[in-house]
Parts: C-alpha cells; structure tokens; sequence
C-alpha cells in the first residue's frame, strides 16, 4: 500500500438497533492524501465512522450496515484480514489492558501476542515510547498516570505494533495545550496513513490533507483544508485562528483566507510587497 489512504465510501447507511435514524446516511467520499481530518458536532456519526472501519461495528457493537468500503482496492474486510490497523478511541483508559504493572509492559502487550522476540519487542517499545515521549514513564504504572498520558500510552501501544492505518479518535482531547502541540508535530512524521476526528481545527489545518466534514450523519464537504474552511458558513463548526486573524487583517492569499501560520505569513509578505 501507498502511504495515501486510497479509502472509497459508497452509499454508506449505519443504524443500530432500537434507533429511529441512521447514525450514518448515505455516505459517499473518496480519501486524498495520506492525512485525513474527520471535524463535526456531536451525534454527527464521526465515531461511527471509525468503529466502522476497525470492524468494532457491527462485530462488537451490533449494528445495521448498508453499503461498500474499500481500501487501496480492496473490500474493507478483505483489506482487514491482510493488514494490521490500530484505532485509539476518545476513552483512553478503557483501552489499557488492565493486566499490565507498568508502562513498558503495557506497551509490549500487543507485539507478545504477536510472537515477537524480546529484543524485536524491546525495540518497537523503546521506539513508541521516544516517539510519544513517555521514556521517563516506561517503569511507573498505567494508575498512575493524567488523562493527557494515557492517551499518549494507548496512542503508543497501537503505534509499537506498526499498523498500515491509524483511526483517532479525538486522541488529544485530555492532553495539555503542550502535549497536544507536540502530538500534533508527531502526527506529521507518522509513517502510516492516518484517519484522525478531533475539534482542534488549527491542528487539523497544518496537518490534514483533506477534510471530511460531518453533520447529522451526513457528508457536508470533503475537501483540503483551505477549501474547507473558505467554505464552511455554519456556525456549529469553528474556524482555524489563521481564518480569523486574516479575514480581519483582511489578508487574502490567492483569493482565499489562509488557513494555517505558513500561508498567513505568505499573505501578509504578499501584503506588505503590494
Ligand atoms: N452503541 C450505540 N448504540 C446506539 N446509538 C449509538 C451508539 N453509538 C452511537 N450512537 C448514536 O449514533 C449517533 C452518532 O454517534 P457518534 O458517536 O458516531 O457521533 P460523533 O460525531 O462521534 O459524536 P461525539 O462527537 O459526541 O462523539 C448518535 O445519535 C449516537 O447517539
């Protein structure tokens, strides 16, 4: 597989049982590029969505699905099968083993499970741990840790088993603004393609190549952040700082208003050379 996502969604519907309306209507959308940002209000199905596509729907949440996934040409269950992807879900604790003393062993869990070595084991939990800093963290116990580093655990356990896609699931949300910068700079560096719903429109902005955007189940926009965010004229959906900044600095940049710190720059040297 290609590092872009190559994810096809048609006509997808989702509903669970005992609900009046979908969860999920009629979807439609073709991924572009490797990042893709999932952004909407609550009940907008962004969850579902992802649960979808980690087989935790319908296999472990039952529910009614109609409709056709595919992942670089395959059906999303054959694809399954042939690949390893790791979801990190909005409750990170939840996620924890539960069985593990400490943090490395926490990390390791997946990789004995797959029957890796102790040194290939050691490697990938060194590796995952520098990667979301948790290093000074690997002999304290998982009980022992803030909201903001367990998702950094639960994000780095799915990371040591190298998966070929990673769904987040508003990972950051319990992170420190810190934290969350740091996550963010990670997430550009990540070698595999990336699905990831959160709020953090600034983020999602420098990161994202395209952004899906959701409302009552519904696809309202897939487009790359720019597009998006010159778009977007509902109030439930918050615009990135750059978008403010320059609509009131009146700094445009090829007709548009800049969407992240590097075009509002460009626009404001284009400004100041006119
Ligand atoms: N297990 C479930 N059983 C029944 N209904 C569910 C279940 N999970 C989600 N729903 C319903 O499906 C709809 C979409 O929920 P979902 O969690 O996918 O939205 P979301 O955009 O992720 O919302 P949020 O941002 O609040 O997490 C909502 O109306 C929700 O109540």
């Amino acid at each position: 597989m290609s590092n872009d996502l190559q994810l096809t969604i048609s006509g997808l519907n989702l509903r669970y049982p005992g609900c009046q309306e979908n969860a999920l209507n009629d979807l439609s959308v073709a991924s572009r590029g490797s990042r893709i940002g999932i952004i909407g209000p609550s009940h907008a199905g962004k969850s579902s969505l992802l649960a979808l596509l980690a087989g935790i729907v319908p296999q472990m949440i039952p529910a009614k699905v109609a409709g056709a996934v595919s992942l670089a040409g395959q059906d999303l269950t054959t694809w399954r099968k042939r690949h390893d992807l790791a979801m990190v879900q909005q409750d990170p604790v939840s996620q924890l083993t539960g069985l593990a003393d400490t943090v490395y062993d926490e990390l390791a869990f997946s990789l004995l499970n797959q029957g890796k070595s102790d040194a290939e084991i050691d490697q990938a939990v060194q590796l995952a741990a520098d990667q979301l800093d948790l290093t000074g963290l690997l002999a304290c116990s998982p009980n022992q840790l803030s909201g903001g580093q367990v998702q950094r655990v639960a994000i780095a356990s799915a990371l040591a088993a190298g998966p070929d896609l990673l769904l987040l699931d508003d990972a950051s949300s319990q992170m420190d603004p810190l934290g969350r910068e740091h996550f963010f700079s990670w997430l550009k560096k990540l070698p595999c393609p990336l699905l990831i719903v959160s709020g953090e429109v600034d983020d999602l902005a420098e990161l994202c190549d395209q952004i899906w955007v959701m409302k009552d189940g519904r696809l309202v926009m897939a487009a790359a952040p720019q597009q998006v965010f010159n778009a977007l004229n509902d109030p439930a959906f918050d615009k990135p700082v750059a978008w403010k900044m320059a609509r009131k600095l009146g700094l445009e940049l090829g007709g548009r208003w800049p969407v992240t710190a590097n075009e509002l720059k460009k626009a404001a040297i284009n400004a100041n050379r006119n």
